[in-house]
């Protein structure tokens, strides 16, 4: 048994016989100039057959042999001349069986809506000649082709006898149209009439002006193709001309057999950018002549432009038609287009000219016209009625909404009117530490409403800074009963989520807080387990039974469906109960980086990449398969993400809300630190504290302690800076100390090929100046790269937002100066300031000494800077007694006089030296220089919010 044809081999067969059919179409065309008369009773005047054997067109049907027939209403259009329309063919198929029953069928389904209802394409037997119905024709297809011709002209014959105003004759290029003419006939296969071809042939004395010069080249072969003139349907289509330079512009809607005319003429270009067509004046005479032929095109003639030729009777035949009260012909051509939803209340109908459809529309009590779309557009709630309606008309294909839009949208397409705004309910959050809810700022609740409100599965797409953690945690808090929680994180950020969830959970133990670090470690350790998305994949056997409450910080790094780390968390989100998606760049370059993030929260929602990629990825079919990397529709994407899944909010929205400066501490893995640093650190750290060493040794084990800190931050500092770039920072700050900090960085990104500049002490005053212009003038991703003591003053960088520092400085003036760079006048943003925090090195000691130090300052009135609020959680820093003495040491080390001095100079010559060897254990190669970042990872920082805000 056969297998039934999959879609795909369906479509494919029928392309391929579309294609033949137009080949065949096209070949045909090319040889009506070769056919002769035969046997016709027509008989030519010896006038015409001077203009070649192409005007004998006609040929009697009974002296055809084949059977089969298949009559193609083919969009002429070849990909070369760039099309206005997608195609829209339809087929016409009489069987040998069919022929004999008399009965016409169109091959493409054709609406059930309305049964009562007769497409004008589908012709049966009650439209069929007497002679024609007993005796099916058996003809070729070209025979057919040119029968229906016959036909048409035909009936035009029969017009001319009933109203004055028609005495045109059809000709090939109608040839689509005229097929129903031709069925509607009543008579059999009269002779051509000799004497009204004549007429024809002459300046009509009703004021036709059919012109007896001699024409142009190109004017004779369209006039040869096209016959005699014909009259115009009364629903004809509208043109104009429109005079654009030394050439002219048709605006019409689509019409095929209007663009197998424009085709053939030398001087066409199309612009896809208007969809429109243009030519030289020298083709505006044939195409004038040409489309006086066509019945169901109306062009409407160049003002003033000479030589045209217009045909008042044919010109006018809608207004006549109008004015004697003639019934309205419906207009044959074929439409296709979509509704999209423009707004929460509204859809459009994005399709092109239909006269009936209009007629429909001007139904709808909600129709709009939108002047600058030229599009109608309608409430949700008369949707159904719309396209109930629309069905009823065959020449039109209106695709409907998707599916998961009618579902996202239910409410309004009932009553628009019910849902005018989205309403989010107040979570009750009584359960939830009282010190994370109080501090909540009035935006990070509606977040936290809105995340309840869609029972805890959303993409939290917040601008960045906004505060996503402190929101995520009080989203999992408020499902705290289905823990464990499972947080997955970029590694360079996994203790600073701990910090979080100490600072924001005081009800939550510490020891309940699980930070993976290794592939030996244990997932399902804590209460609250973090992990990276690297390790993740590590453990995924460890994900049995699933999580049921999972956080991903910067989901965006699950835009590749391809890589392990969204292997495996796609199918945990799947099933997990809540599943909180955090990015401040969900997509950085394209709408297809979201289809992992959507379907992470709503599998449901587009299971199929190809339904999604083909609606808002403009999907194009290439040669070697399909094009996802466009983007379509993007109003209505952003309309259903907002609906259903996803909440953003720019800072520029929430402003009022946010302090000027917003500093945060960023705990930077501790496991980075190689072995030889860390025995370096610990040795340091003993000196200092050992009884016997004299003062003098106290300071260099200081010093030394410093700078083997300086030296065991690298990877992870650059590891950061990595993140940030990767989660679409564009402009920050990275101030350093050290020289080799300074240097590692400049290296990594010029490896990296991100644009930055470099401020040290070894910087010409004039230099300063232009690499700061530079920096501030610069488009897309770049960073500067500064010494915290020789680039914190004197300079503006009000470009950017966010100030990374990558060492701490012991004194604290010195810091709030270095902030002051980004956040000075010009700035219009809050700004962030982050501090890189190691444990385990000096900044145990520094980073309580800064604290303490901006206290005092505060408490003197002279700092309004504070720093407890966000520092909070690090008390645990010095518990222990020794820690406590090194603490001392450090404070009275720095507060005596030439302290500073003595550590900046040692700063500034630190060298490995010997240490080279130390650096290559301490630099993790992956992270330096054997990460496969690809180089596309920095050529599409694209800004989101233009996804956002496309309309
Ligand atoms: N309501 C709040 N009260 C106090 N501090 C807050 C509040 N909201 C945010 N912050 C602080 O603001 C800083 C930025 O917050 P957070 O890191 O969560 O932003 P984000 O949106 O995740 O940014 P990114 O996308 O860059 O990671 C943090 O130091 C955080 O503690």
């Amino acid at each position: 048994m056969s297998l039934p044809l999959t879609e795909e081999q369906r479509k494919k067969i029928e392309e391929n016989r579309q294609k033949a059919l137009a080949r065949r179409a096209e070949k045909l065309l090319a040889g009506q100039h070769q056919n002769t008369v035969s046997g016709s009773s027509i008989a030519a005047k010896p006038s015409q057959s001077k203009q070649g054997p192409s005007r004998h067109l006609h040929q009697d049907p009974s002296k055809s042999g084949s059977h089969g027939v298949v009559f193609k209403q083919q969009n002429p259009r070849s990909s070369s001349d760039g099309d206005q329309r997608p195609q829209n063919s339809q087929s016409f198929q009489l069987s040998t069986s069919e022929q004999a029953k008399g009965t016409w069928q169109t091959q493409e389904e054709m609406p059930t809506a309305c049964p009562s209802h007769r497409p004008p394409n589908q012709v049966t037997l009650a439209g069929i000649s007497p002679p024609l119905a007993n005796s099916p024709p058996v003809v070729s297809s070209e025979q057919l082709w040119v029968y229906g011709l016959e036909q048409g002209q035909i009936q035009a014959s029969h017009k001319t006898k009933s109203t004055p105003f028609v005495n045109t004759t059809p000709e090939p290029l109608a040839r689509a149209k005229n097929f129903q003419e031709m069925a509607a006939s009543s008579s059999g296969q009269p002779p051509r009439d000799p004497e009204l071809e004549a007429r024809m042939a002459r300046p009509s004395t009703s004021g036709q002006n059919v012109s007896g010069s001699v024409m142009p080249r190109t004017e004779e072969r369209l006039q040869q193709k096209s016959g005699t003139p014909l009259h115009k349907a009364a629903g004809s289509q509208q043109g104009t001309c429109i005079k654009i330079g030394d050439r002219f512009q048709v605006k019409i809607g689509y019409n095929e057999e209007l663009v197998a005319v424009f085709k053939s003429l030398p001087s066409r270009r199309y612009d896809p950018a208007t969809k429109t067509w243009n030519f030289s004046m020298t083709d505006y005479g044939a195409l004038m002549k040409a489309a006086q032929h066509l019945q169901a095109v109306t062009l409407q003639p160049l003002e003033g432009a000479e030589g045209h030729v217009e045909s008042p009777s044919t010109s006018s035949s809608s207004r006549i038609a109008a004015q004697t009260c003639l019934p309205v012909a419906p207009s044959l051509a074929f439409v296709k287009g979509q509704c999209i939803l423009i707004s929460r209340a509204r859809f459009e109908a994005d399709i092109s000219y239909s006269e009936d459809l209009i007629a429909l529309f001007k139904q709808m009590d909600s129709r709009k016209y939108d002047v600058k779309t030229r599009k109608w557009n309608f409430l949700l709630e008369e949707y159904s009625k719309l396209m109930e309606r629309v069905r009823c008309l065959p020449q039109v294909q209106l695709d409907p909404l998707p599916k998961t839009l009618t579902l996202a949208f239910a409410a309004q397409l009932q009553k628009t009117s019910l849902c005018p705004v989205a309403d989010i309910p107040e979570a009750d959050l009584s359960k939830v530490d009282s010190k994370l809810v109080s501090s909540l700022l009035p935006f990070q609740r509606v977040g936290v409403n809105f995340a309840i409100a869609k029972r805890g599965r959303l993409l939290l797409a917040d601008d960045m800074g906004l505060g996503k953690t402190i929101q995520a945690i009080c989203i999992a808090a408020y499902y705290r009963k289905e823990w464990p929680l499972l947080v997955v994180v970029p590694s360079s950020v996994r203790f600073t989520w701990e910090q979080a969830f100490r600072q924001w959970l005081p009800s939550l133990s510490p020891d309940h807080i699980n930070v993976v670090v290794t592939g030996k470690d244990r997932l399902t350790a804590g209460l609250v387990n973090i992990v990276s998305f690297d390790l993740l994949s590590k453990l995924e056997k460890q994900l049995k039974p699933p999580f049921r409450v999972v956080i991903i910080d910067e989901s965006h790094f699950l835009k590749n469906i391809k890589t392990a780390r969204c292997r495996t968390a796609v199918p945990l989100l799947k099933v997990a109960k809540r599943v909180i998606l955090l990015s401040g760049t969900p997509a950085m370059s394209r709408p297809a980086e979201l289809y992992t993030q959507i379907l992470a929260v709503r599998p449901t929602f587009f299971p199929q990449f190809h339904a999604f990629g083909l609606r808002y990825c403009g999907a194009k079919r290439l040669p070697w398969g399909w094009d996802y990397s466009g983007s379509s529709n993007l109003g209505e994407l952003k309309l259903l993400l907002e609906e259903t899944v996803m909440l953003r909010r720019l800072k520029g929205d929430v402003l009022c809300q946010l302090p000027a400066k917003q500093r945060k501490m960023v705990v930077v893995a501790p496991g980075r630190i190689s072995a030889r640093t860390r025995a370096a650190l610990d040795a340091a750290a003993k000196e200092m504290t050992t009884k016997d060493s004299t003062k003098q040794q106290q300071k260099e084990a200081l010093i030394l302690f410093f700078n083997r800190t300086a030296e065991a931050k690298i990877p992870s500092v650059i590891e950061y800076i990595l993140d940030l770039l990767e989660s679409g920072r564009e402009k920050f700050l990275v101030f350093a100390h050290h020289k080799v900090v300074l240097d590692a960085v400049t290296n990594e990104l010029e490896r990296k090929r991100v644009k930055h500049i470099r401020i040290d002490g070894s910087t010409s005053s004039a230099d300063r100046e232009d690499l700061c212009q530079q920096f501030q003038l610069s488009e897309g991703p770049a960073v500067a790269v500064l010494s915290i003591t020789a680039a914190n003053m004197g300079l503006t960088f009000s470009s950017a937002d966010l100030v990374v520092f990558a060492e701490l400085f012991w004194n604290p003036g010195v810091l709030m100066q270095a902030e002051d760079r980004v956040h000075r006048i010009g700035q219009s943003s809050s700004v962030g300031i982050h501090y890189l925090v190691a444990r385990g090195t000096a900044d145990d000691y520094l980073w309580p000494l800064i604290q303490e130090k901006i206290k005092v300052l505060g408490e003197a009135g002279l700092s309004e800077t504070n720093f407890s609020e966000m520092t909070e959680a690090t008390d645990y820093f010095y518990k222990d007694p020794k820690q406590q003495k090194i603490y001392d040491f450090f404070q009275k080390s720095f507060e005596e006089d030439g302290g500073d001095m003595e550590l900046l100079e040692a700063a500034e010559s630190f060298d490995p030296g010997s240490g080279s060897q130390d650096m290559g254990d301490t630099l993790d190669e992956s992270t330096l220089t054997g990460s496969p970042l690809k180089r596309s990872r920095f050529e599409f920082f694209d800004n989101w919010d233009s996804f956002t805000s496309p309309l």
